[in-house]
C-alpha cells in the first residue's frame, strides 16, 4: 500500500524569507543607527553557545548590531542585574534576552523582571505575557509566535478547530495555547501528567508537541489528516555513537498519518530565531516613534 505522506511545513525556508524582508525593512528605515540586540549567555553549555552563535549570525545577516555578553558560570545575580540595567539605558540596544537554561545558582525569573518590557525581545517579561493574556499588542514569545506565523503561511485554518498543545512551559506551551485561543481555536493543554494522553491528542486537528521528550507523539496518537507541529529539540545519541537532532514527534511514522508536519531540524527552530529578529526590529521602530 502506498502511504500518502504529509506535506512539510518548511520553517527554514520561511525564516530565510522573513530575514530577507527584515533586512530590506532595516535598510529602508532612515534612522541614524542600526537596531541592536543583546544576548546574555552564562557558562559554557555547548547547545546554548551554538544557539547564541546562530542568533548573532542571523543578526549580522539582517543588519542588527549585537551587544551580547558571555559570562563565566560563577557570575553573580547582582552582576547580571547590573548588566541588564545598563542595557535598559543603552540607546543603541532595542532587544535584550537571557539565554536559557541558566546555571542553578541564578534566578532567571528575577532577571526577566529586570528587563525593560519595551526591550523584551523574548516576550517573556510578565508585562508582555500579561498583554498576551489580555489580547493586547505587545512583544510575543518567539517560539509560539513562530508556530503561529508558520501556520498562517500555509493558510492552516484555526477558527473553531481542536488544537492540543502537549507541554505547559512558560517558554512555549502556555503562550502558544493563548495565541491559538486568540485565533479562535478550541484549545486543550496536555502535559506529562495527563491521563490517557493518546485519547486527548487523537482529538486534535492541530497537534503541537512541546515537552522535550523524543518520540513522545507516536502515529497511533494522531488523528488522520491532522496538522502536527513539533517544537521539541532533542539531541539523541545513535547506536553508532553519532548524535542526531529529533523532535517530540516520531516523524517517520507520523508523516504517514498527518496532512502537514514540521520537520526537526528545519521547522520551528529557525522560526524562533526569525521571530526574535522581528521583535528586535519592532522594538527599534517603536522606540523611534
Ligand atoms: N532565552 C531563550 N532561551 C531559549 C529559547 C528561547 O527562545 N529563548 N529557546 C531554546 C533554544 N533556542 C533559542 O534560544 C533555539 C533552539 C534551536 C534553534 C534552531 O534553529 N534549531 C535548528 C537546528 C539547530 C541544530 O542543528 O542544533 C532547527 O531546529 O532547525 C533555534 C533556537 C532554549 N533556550
Ligand atoms: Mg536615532
Amino acid at each position: 500500500m502506498v502511504m500518502k505522506q504529509a506535506q512539510l511545513l518548511n520553517g527554514k525556508a520561511l525564516a530565510q524569507r522573513l530575514q530577507s524582508e527584515l533586512k530590506a525593512q532595516i535598510q529602508k528605515s532612515q534612522f541614524n543607527r542600526l537596531p541592536g540586540l543583546a544576548v546574555l549567555m552564562v557558562g559554557d553549555n555547548p547547545a546554548s553557545a551554538a544557539y547564541v552563535r546562530n542568533k548573532e549570525r542571523a543578526c549580522a545577516n539582517v543588519g542588527i548590531a549585537s551587544f551580547g555578553q558571555h559570562f563565566q558560570v560563577e557570575v553573580t545575580q547582582s552582576e547580571l542585574e547590573q548588566t541588564i540595567h545598563r542595557l535598559n539605558q543603552d540607546e543603541r540596544v532595542d532587544g535584550i534576552l537571557v539565554q536559557l537554561p541558566l546555571p542553578e545558582h541564578l534566578d532567571g525569573v528575577a532577571l526577566l523582571h529586570q528587563i525593560d518590557p519595551d526591550k523584551d525581545a523574548d516576550g517573556l517579561h510578565p508585562t508582555n505575557l500579561g498583554k498576551l493574556v489580555r489580547g493586547e499588542q505587545g512583544l510575543r514569545s518567539c517560539t509560539p509566535a513562530g508556530v503561529m506565523r508558520l501556520l498562517q503561511e500555509y493558510q492552516i485554518p484555526l477558527k473553531g478547530k481542536q488544537a492540543v498543545v502537549v507541554g505547559r512551559s512558560i517558554l512555549v506551551g502556555k503562550p502558544l495555547a493563548l495565541m491559538l485561543l486568540e485565533a479562535d481555536a478550541t484549545v486543550t493543554i496536555a502535559h506529562s501528567r495527563s491521563q490517557d494522553l493518546g485519547a486527548i491528542t487523537r482529538s486534535a486537528d492541530i497537534l503541537v508537541g512541546a515537552v522535550g521528550r523524543p518520540g513522545l507523539i507516536a502515529a497511533d496518537m494522531v488523528k488522520p489528516g491532522a496538522v502536527v507541529v513539533d517544537v521539541g529539540i532533542n539531541r539523541v545519541i545513535e547506536a553508532s555513537g553519532s548524535s542526531r537532532l529529533v523532535g517530540d514527534v516520531d516523524f517517520d511514522t507520523v508523516q504517514n498519518v498527518a496532512e502537514y508536519i514540521t520537520p526537526v531540524p528545519g521547522g520551528i527552530g529557525p522560526m524562533t530565531v526569525a521571530m526574535l529578529l522581528q521583535n528586535t526590529v519592532t522594538s527599534y521602530l517603536q522606540r523611534h516613534q
